[in-house]
């Protein structure tokens, strides 16, 4: 297949945004830190080069060996990539006199150029960058500017080779979508047949020639990725697929029941393990919350494989991985970056496991699992459900767990919850949930002196889980609800909203 885009990253934070841009387009695509160009580059019929935080100046800077690729395929070289081509290809690059962040319009565009086509002077559109390029490679000539940016956009002669200074990548830029189009399709001669259907079709086929008669076990949560994962495995193995969902004793009110009776019109081999004795045995005591999500791991691996003993044949076990969880970026320190947490699915398997790994929803995006969700009819109730992390509320009670918090915090949650859906409120949020915090505090009821337990009501929008804000919730539906909870949940005598964005703070308390 010629029909796939690389990525080359050299640490832009809108390199994932390249991708996504690329996709809705309908064209598929890969990411590669710049110092893991494929050695086989035949599935490939363009290339784009990234931004970068560093300077092509610095001596620490990305500068692969891009001999393979340039005048050999179609190349798009953004911002970083565009100055590096022109740095060391008899171009020069130097500091720019202001700093050029944000909004900029084309002053000039060079008539009758494939790479422009339908995009007129005055189309705007975003610049970051602190370097400019004085001087274009040899053999370059310009192709737009605006007025303080020369080179703006250039074309090598005699080859498929583009540097733009400027992200067509960004919301912002109103024609970018066009000229990637123009970059991909009509010059690259890519065609736009990377659809859901056409995904599930492909997967669906893989899938089946890669496990044959195989037994799979899936590990189902009620979520969205494992749902997606466990209809595309059960259209290519039907009931070789043995799904189980655990109830590790963190589960939000009544979800075991309530899923368990979720699944059963959609034809799915699908097992209930009550694993919550074992999960909050083993958390007792516990409130470092590295530890605390290391042990849901293990204990989650541990369940996993005391099914796998009881299917006859089971060779694979399936997850819902999905593209965020295993691209990997360009860190602009270098170095590793550090763990914030540890999640309970990433890490790979024990060796006492000896089940192979499949993830069919490797190479996507959540939205784009969403979508291909939708093209197999899955109902949009399932796939709108807010994100849950498999460590559950574990993760939501500060400290140690013990089975009296959990059923607090359950209650407040499903207040809260319930609140947002008749409130219509559910579906503008990306993610809620309540966090019971390790203090209590004075309060008054009927008279009477109250010590007790605090909680935080936290709900963000989002695209990714990766950035996020907090939710301007109406103060009626906070009032409502802090209201609800003090009065129906005995243990709780005070409700705080928290106000903080993704980073400084995360989407979870631990
Ligand atoms: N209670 C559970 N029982 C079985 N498997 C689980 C459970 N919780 C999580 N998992 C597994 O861990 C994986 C990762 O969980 P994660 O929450 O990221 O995804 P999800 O639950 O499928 O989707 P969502 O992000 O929408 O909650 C799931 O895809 C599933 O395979
Ligand atoms: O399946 C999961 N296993 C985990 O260990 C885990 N930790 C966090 N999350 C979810 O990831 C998103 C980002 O969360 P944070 O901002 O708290 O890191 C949010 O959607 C979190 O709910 C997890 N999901
Ligand atoms: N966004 C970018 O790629 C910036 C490139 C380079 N760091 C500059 O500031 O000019
Ligand atoms: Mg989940």
């Amino acid at each position: 297949m010629q029909n796939n885009v690389l990525i080359l990253d050299f640490g832009s934070q809108y390199t994932q945004l390249i991708a996504r841009r690329v996709r809705e387009l309908n064209i598929f695509c890969e990411i590669k830190p710049y110092n893991k160009v494929p050695k086989d580059l035949s599935s490939f019929g363009a290339v784009i080069l990234s931004g970068s935080p560093f300077s092509v100046r610095a001596d620490d800077a990305p500068h692969p060996d891009l001999s393979g690729i340039r005048g050999k395929m179609p190349l798009l070289a953004v911002c970083y990539g565009a100055q590096y081509l022109a740095h060391f290809h008899g171009g020069n690059v130097a500091p720019s006199n202001t700093r050029e962040y944000g909004r900029a319009n084309l002053s000039y565009i060079k008539g009758e150029e494939a790479f422009f086509h339908s995009i007129s002077e005055g189309s705007q559109v975003w610049m970051s960058h602190s370097d400019t390029i004085q001087k274009l490679p040899e053999n370059a000539v310009v192709l737009a500017s605006t007025n303080d940016v020369e080179n703006a956009a250039y074309k090598i002669k005699n080859e498929n080779t583009y540097g733009i200074q400027f992200h067509p990548e960004v919301y912002h830029t109103t024609d970018g979508k066009t000229l990637l189009e123009n970059f991909l399709v009509n010059i690259a001669g890519l065609k736009q047949t990377w659809t859901p259907d056409a995904f599930v079709e492909t997967t669906v086929a893989e899938l089946k020639k890669k496990i044959g008669t195989d037994k799979v076990i899936l590990g189902l949560s009620g979520g969205v990725d494992s749902t997606v994962a466990a209809v595309l495995l059960h259209k290519a193995i039907g009931k070789h697929l043995h799904c189980i969902f655990v109830n590790n004793g963190l589960l939000r009110k009544n979800e075991f029941e309530d899923v368990l009776k979720q699944y059963e019109g959609m034809g799915l081999n699908v097992k209930g393990v009550d694993a919550s004795a074992r999960f909050l045995d083993a958390l007792a005591g516990e409130s470092d919350p590295e530890k605390k999500r290391k042990i849901i791991g293990r204990v989650f691996v541990e369940v996993f494989d005391d099914e796998s003993h009881l299917v006859e044949d089971a060779k694979w076990l399936a997850q819902g991985t999905i593209y965020p969880d295993v691209i990997e970026s360009v860190s602009a320190t270098g170095g590793p970056s550090a763990t914030i947490k540890s999640h309970h699915n990433v890490g790979g398997l024990p060796d006492f496991m000896k089940l192979k790994v499949v993830e069919p929803l490797k190479m996507l995006f959540k939205d784009e699992v969403r979508r291909v969700g939708a093209s197999m009819a899955i109902s949009d109730d399932r796939l709108g459900r807010h994100p849950f992390p498999g460590p559950g509320l574990a993760i939501r009670i500060l400290g140690d767990i013990t089975r009296e918090k959990v059923a607090i915090l359950q209650e407040v949650d499903a207040i809260f919850i319930d609140g947002l859906r008749d409130w219509g409120l559910y579906d503008s949020v990306w993610q809620a949930g309540a966090m019971l915090l390790p203090v209590n505090s004075v309060g008054v009821m009927g008279d009477e002196r109250t010590y007790e337990k605090c909680v935080a009501l936290r709900a963000v929008e989002s695209t990714d889980g990766m950035t996020a804000d907090w939710v301007n919730l109406p103060y009626e539906f906070l009032q409502k609800t802090s209201n609800d909870i003090i009065n129906k949940v005995p243990g709780v005598n005070r409700v705080v909203y928290d106000i903080s964005s993704k980073p400084p703070a995360t989407i979870e308390w631990e």
